[in-house]
């Protein structure tokens, strides 16, 4: 690395400008980027766009030094350098935020930023460090209390806390990925206007990859889209419609999708769950004793910050966790979600992080596709797989799906997040007979096309009588598609109404715990 031009963190004061310049990288036969060039002017605030599997992923971990590039230069205020590491990205003041926490649970905020820095010594004057912290708060965008762990901070506040680690270590460029998606609509406009106004006073240039349309129109200067690993176009927001980005990213004009809902009179209940509790890993309690029931043909959602109590509700009703009270009925019947009741009333579920809690990574595609039918025919015979069968079968619903995958042999984990989603998605929804179908946050981290997919397949799906659990942290989402809404705060429902007649306010307030 080229030491004289190295900007220590202590100089950085205005960010540099950052270039690419014809990067491509190839996995394999694979071309995930293809030529790309990209600016990003000092003082501005850049959106990445494209579809899942476009390549915005592998340009960024190009530009942090995760990957090598197979071929391109990075330039830093036009002069080429060489990043083979994070490390090495700090040195240029290039951040990034992940998606998905970073921090230590059991640590304290202040415990977690000074372990953050690329320079922290063995020896660690927390005196001196603590000073140096609290006169960093004072100058800081965001507040986070710096004694308390990091177990006991809300979604939004540990969001905040991954900003504030870049700011701290003096990150001029910050890559955020998707930042928004954890935070409740209010608190995204808050931490995207705050970083707007770091940007605006020349101190901050943020590249963020985004598929919220919404958020860009507020907050960017500046877009460029990828499709396909090909460079797509560029713009500045003031110049451009959503409709133009749109175009841009799919290659053809398109409008979103309505959904539409047939009028629902069924009253049978497929699920009733009764005084229901669960206990986090830690043992302490999670779900305090919660009351629901969802008749056949009916979406109800379940909004609420991460981290009160909704995955583990999830995962007691998809059999990963078991309840340590109350009751579950499923078509009236005792349920305690083993593989043979949930086989028995054709359970289904979408779980987060799919990758992790639905897929075997290593395993293709086609394996992952068979995962629930594998030992019937026509996928097997005695004991036999018929692998021709399985192949067969997922190289239609990997057209039915849209999922963009090298092969149907491809490993799973090699996929991007988006298409991971289509993948367990077309292979939970594909099934002959659903009566009850569990989804949590079906559509976090999809691009608009693909959200407007799955939305119109869960509605087809309540529309043919299928009873749903919606639980999402995107309000907007739940408005769109529950016919009842409740609210978790707590491990309990603190808010219940019918859609037409939920208030929006009243729904924030209850998810912030008022
Ligand atoms: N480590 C890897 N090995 C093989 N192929 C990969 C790897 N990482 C990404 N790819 C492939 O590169 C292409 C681009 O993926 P990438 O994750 O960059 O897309 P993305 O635009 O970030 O998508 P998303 O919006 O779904 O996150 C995809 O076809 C993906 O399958």
């Amino acid at each position: 690395m080229d030491t004289a031009t190295i900007r220590t963190s202590v100089q950085i004061e205005t960010p540099s400008e950052l270039e690419v310049v014809n990067m491509s990288k190839r996995f394999g036969s694979l071309v995930a980027l293809d030529h790309v060039s990209m600016k990003i002017k000092p003082g501005s605030f850049h959106a990445l766009l494209g579809e899942n599997g476009a390549g915005k992923s592998t340009l960024v971990k190009c530009i942090m030094g995760f990957y090598t590039a197979t071929e391109g230069q990075i330039l830093i205020d036009q002069q080429e350098k060489t990043i083979h590491s994070p490390r090495d990205a700090h040195q240029y003041g290039i951040g990034m935020v992940y998606q998905h926490f970073t921090s230590v649970p059991s640590m304290t905020v202040a415990e977690n930023l000074v372990l953050s820095r690329f320079d922290s010594t063995n020896m660690i004057n927390w005196n001196k460090e603590y000073e140096a912290l609290t006169a960093f708060m004072k100058t800081s965008p965001f507040q986070v209390p710096l004694n308390l762990p990091i177990a006991q901070l809300a979604a939004g506040q540990k969001q905040k806390l991954e900003i504030l680690k870049q700011l701290y270590l003096k990150s001029s460029i910050l890559i955020l990925d998707e930042p928004t998606s954890v935070l409740t609509p209010q608190e995204a406009d808050e931490v995207l206007g705050l970083l707007r106004e770091q940007v605006t006073d020349g101190k901050l240039s943020v590249l963020m990859i985004s598929h919220k349309f919404r958020e860009v129109m507020a907050f960017v200067d500046e877009i460029t889209v990828l499709r396909k690993g090909k460079f797509a176009g560029n713009g500045l927001v003031k110049d451009l419609t959503i409709s133009d980005m749109a175009e841009m990213m799919m290659g053809e004009k398109r409008q979103p999708q309505p959904v539409n809902k047939t009028t629902s009179t069924a009253t049978t209940p497929v699920l009733e769950i009764k005084e229901l509790q669960a206990n986090k890993d830690n043992g302490l309690s999670a779900v305090k004793g919660v009351n629901l029931k969802i008749n056949q043909g009916e979406i109800v959602g379940i909004a609420g910050i991460s981290g009160n109590g909704q995955r583990e509700l999830v995962e007691v009703l998809a059999g990963q966790r078991p309840a340590t009270g109350g009751q579950m009925l499923v078509h009236g019947e005792v349920y305690q979600a083993t593989r043979k009741e949930i086989a028995k009333h054709h359970v289904f579920a979408l779980p987060e992080e799919p990758l992790r809690n639905a897929c075997v990574p290593h395993m293709s595609v086609s394996e992952n596709m068979a995962l629930r039918t594998f030992d019937r025919p026509p996928q097997s015979k005695g004991f036999l797989l018929i692998l021709q069968a399985i192949r067969q079968a997922a190289i239609g619903l990997i057209k039915q799906f849209s999922v963009k995958t090298p092969s149907p042999d491809t490993p799973i984990s090699h996929l991007s997040g988006g298409n991971v989603q289509r993948a367990v998605l077309a292979r939970e929804l594909s099934a002959d007979r659903i009566d009850l179908l569990i989804a949590a946050n079906p559509c976090f981290g999809l691009d608009f096309a693909a959200v407007d997919f799955i939305h119109s397949a869960i509605i087809e799906a309540r529309n043919r009588g299928v009873a749903v659990l919606l639980v999402s942290e995107d309000l907007d989402e739940l408005l769109k598609l529950s016919d009842r809404i409740f609210v978790i705060s707590d491990g309990q429902f603190v808010y219940e109404s019918n859609i037409d007649e939920a208030d929006f306010t009243t729904i924030g307030q209850r998810m912030a715990g008022h």
